[in-house]
């Protein structure tokens, strides 16, 4: 699910916790590996207190340390995959073209339609209305800020599994830390993956305790996301108009939703180590995501990602050096479900460490957003109200989305 503030930071993974003082912020720095359950961590601080279970003071384990151990078998937190569930255990290997590719420079709203820019547009609506989702090439984001997230992200990674000095300041910030959404319960599955999501934009306001999560290693970590994040900011409003004009909609009903000062960007960061037992874990459970669109980029191996697709998880065929957006759930209430936010997993695989950076761009907080009217639409689908955004996110946390009780129904007419 798309990150907001409430699940933003690093640290060890901490769930559904408020961090509003010094003494938690010291807990954070010192519980960093843990066993189980908060109750088996090994610092020196939990042997003088062991809690009882709450998501507030609940803990899950850094999986990086696990995967280091070499374990021959799972332990038993990350066990998510019910094989009883046909749905659940169904896994196509998608081996078909129907993935085609999006050629952004074909897009480019200044273009003649001779210049490729109908048939591009006619592809994007085919692929988004089929898929959700779609590769991207000719973006204009240079190699080097791509190559340079792959180099900050593994430095981060590497330096934190040393001595774990490159941790930003967490303090005042909900749900701090390695972060996993909705993790309600002592029972509920993890996920087999460390992750860090940093609140990238809008930047601070003056009266805000600046949310400073940036990792400080490698020094440049925090340079290097920031030109990515502002040459992604372009991409995504550019494929807003596109995706408008694909669907023979006015070219700015999404883009006028955002504002350059205040829209919010969330990166996360998405480490699979390798998997012990990869038919008995999931990477990232099933869900859609929040945002109006996310960005992706994955590094070090392919075939992580699935959709599910008539019932059936298929494997994105996602090619190495492509970029990956997917629609989300605010952009299946603007467009009125003209587009549809798809519900996608990660799974994990036994000898290979993945790596994917999730970019998600959503409008400010505060807006309002409308769903854009439907002329024809079949009376027993009554489409989508006005929802503010930081509602609907908030929604989100509180229910913790399944494919059975999904977000956006909340915004349903
Ligand atoms: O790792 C991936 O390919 C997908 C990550 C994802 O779905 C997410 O971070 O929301
Ligand atoms: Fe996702």
């Amino acid at each position: 699910m798309s990150a907001t503030s409430k699940s933003t930071g690093y640290g060890e993974r901490t769930i559904a916790h408020s961090s509003t003082n010094n003494a938690d912020a010291q807990h954070h720095e010192w519980c960093h590996v843990y066993s189980e359950f908060p109750t088996q961590c090994v610092s020196a601080y939990s042997l003088l207190f062991i809690p009882k279970w709450s998501p507030k003071n609940s803990r899950v384990p850094v999986v990086q340390e696990l995967a280091r151990q070499g374990l021959n078998y799972l332990p038993k937190r990350f066990i998510s995959v019910n094989h009883n569930d046909p749905i659940e255990s169904s896994t196509v290997q998608h081996v078909s073209t129907t993935l085609p590719i999006i050629n952004v420079a074909k897009l480019r709203s200044g273009l003649e339609p001779d210049e490729g820019r109908v048939e591009e547009l006619a592809k994007l609506a085919s692929v988004a209305k089929e898929w959700g989702l779609f590769l991207v090439t000719e973006h204009g984001i240079g190699s080097d800020i791509l190559n340079g997230i792959k180099d900050v992200v593994k430095g981060f990674l590497a330096c934190l599994s040393k001595r774990r000095q490159c941790v930003g300041s967490y303090v005042s910030v909900d749900n701090m830390g390695y972060g996993r959404n909705f993790v309600k319960s002592e029972d509920q599955p993890l996920d087999w993956i460390d992750r860090l999501t940093i609140k990238a934009a809008p930047a601070p306001k003056g009266g805000d305790k600046e949310l400073n999560v940036w990792p400080q290693r490698p020094p440049n970590f925090r340079q290097v996301i920031e030109n990515y994040v502002k040459e992604a900011r372009n991409v995504l409003d550019e494929l807003l108009i596109a995706l408008a004009e694909a669907l023979a909609l006015e070219s700015h009903v999404f883009l006028k939703h955002f504002d350059s000062n205040n829209s919010e960007i969330n990166v996360r960061i998405n480490y699979y180590p390798p998997c012990p037992r990869p038919d008995l874990a999931l990477g990232i459970t099933p869900h859609t995501d929040a945002s109006a669109l996310t960005l992706l980029m994955q590094f070090e191996t392919t075939g992580g990602l699935q959709i599910l697709k008539d019932r059936k998880w298929l494997t994105v065929p996602w090619t190495d050096d492509a970029l990956l957006v997917n629609v989300g759930d605010l952009l299946e209430i603007m467009s009125n479900g003209r587009l549809k936010s798809p519900w996608h997993r990660v799974v994990t695989q036994m000898n290979v460490e993945r790596f994917s950076v999730a970019l998600f761009y959503n409008p400010p907080s505060r807006t309002e957003i409308e769903p854009e009217p439907i002329e024809d639409l079949v009376p027993e689908d009554g489409g989508f109200k006005k929802v503010v955004v930081s509602d609907y996110l908030q929604h989100l946390y509180a229910i913790s989305p399944t494919k059975e009780k999904q977000g956006i129904m909340y915004a349903k007419v």
